[in-house]
């Protein structure tokens, strides 16, 4: 079985598929570390005019299990160091690309196979797994994802201002959605789930009742 869960920044889309994952034993992909690892080579290198074939030179590893993916760089886990705004917001500019798109598809459908898993991202529904057997798009008005994610940050402790994070999902959003190609858009079979007043708890088991009801 494929489920993909796809939504935009901070929809609290990865908590959900990290927890479905959990509850149904299934392999955890979270496509967007990938784009943030990626991102935060570019961020390194100053720039994003990095052809793809050159980019997965890198000496990069992925593991996928339950409830979790991990990234190896030359044999170090990454974690924080993807998780800022920054590196975010190259993640975005590099999805911009498509044929850096293309080979993320390529290399996401290569590393599960025929494989059960729940996919997370942008396009898993629409792109990477068109023919899961299941697809969510988890979204939240931009104010919420904005608390969500500025929350998330200061536990962390982070010094960020609300303010900065709404205008930086708003450009994320905006970025995501206008792409010439691959715009960023539920896939027409999705269910779209807004979680901007609903519990993690309540999201999760109705999708779990969606699932079980099939
Ligand atoms: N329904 C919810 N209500 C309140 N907070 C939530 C909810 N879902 C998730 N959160 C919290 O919002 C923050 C962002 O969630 P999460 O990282 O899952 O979002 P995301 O869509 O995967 O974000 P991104 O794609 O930017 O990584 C986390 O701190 C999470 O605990
Ligand atoms: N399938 C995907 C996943 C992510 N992106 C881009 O990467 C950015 C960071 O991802 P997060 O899930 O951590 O927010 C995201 O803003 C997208 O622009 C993508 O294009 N496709």
């Amino acid at each position: 079985m494929k489920i993909a869960i796809d939504g935009p920044s901070a929809s609290g889309k990865s908590t959900i598929a990290r927890l479905l994952s959990q509850r149904l034993g299934i392999p955890y992909l979270e496509t967007g570390l990938l784009y943030r690892f990626f991102g935060y080579i570019a961020y390194k290198r100053g720039t994003i005019e990095l052809p793809p074939d050159e980019l997965f030179k890198e000496d990069f590893k992925v593991v996928i299990d339950v409830g979790k993916t991990e990234v190896y760089w030359k044999g170090k886990r990454l974690s924080e160091e993807l998780r800022g705004e920054e590196v975010g917001r190259y993640a975005s500019l590099l999805g911009e690309v498509p044929a850096f798109r293309e080979r993320m598809i390529k290399f996401f459908r290569e590393l599960v196979g025929s494989s059960q898993v729940v996919g997370e991202g942008r396009d898993v529904g629409t792109h990477i797994f068109p023919q899961a057997d299941y697809k969510f798009f988890i979204t939240a008005s931009p104010e919420e994802r904005a608390r969500r994610r500025y929350l998330e940050l200061k536990e962390r402790g982070m010094d960020v201002s609300y303010e900065d994070i709404l205008k930086a999902i708003q450009e994320r959003d905006y970025r995501d959605a206008n792409r010439p190609l691959y715009p960023f858009k539920p896939a027409e079979d999705a269910l779209i789930i807004d979680t901007t007043n609903k519990r993690v708890e309540e999201v999760l088991e109705y999708i779990l009742s969606i699932i079980k009801e099939r």
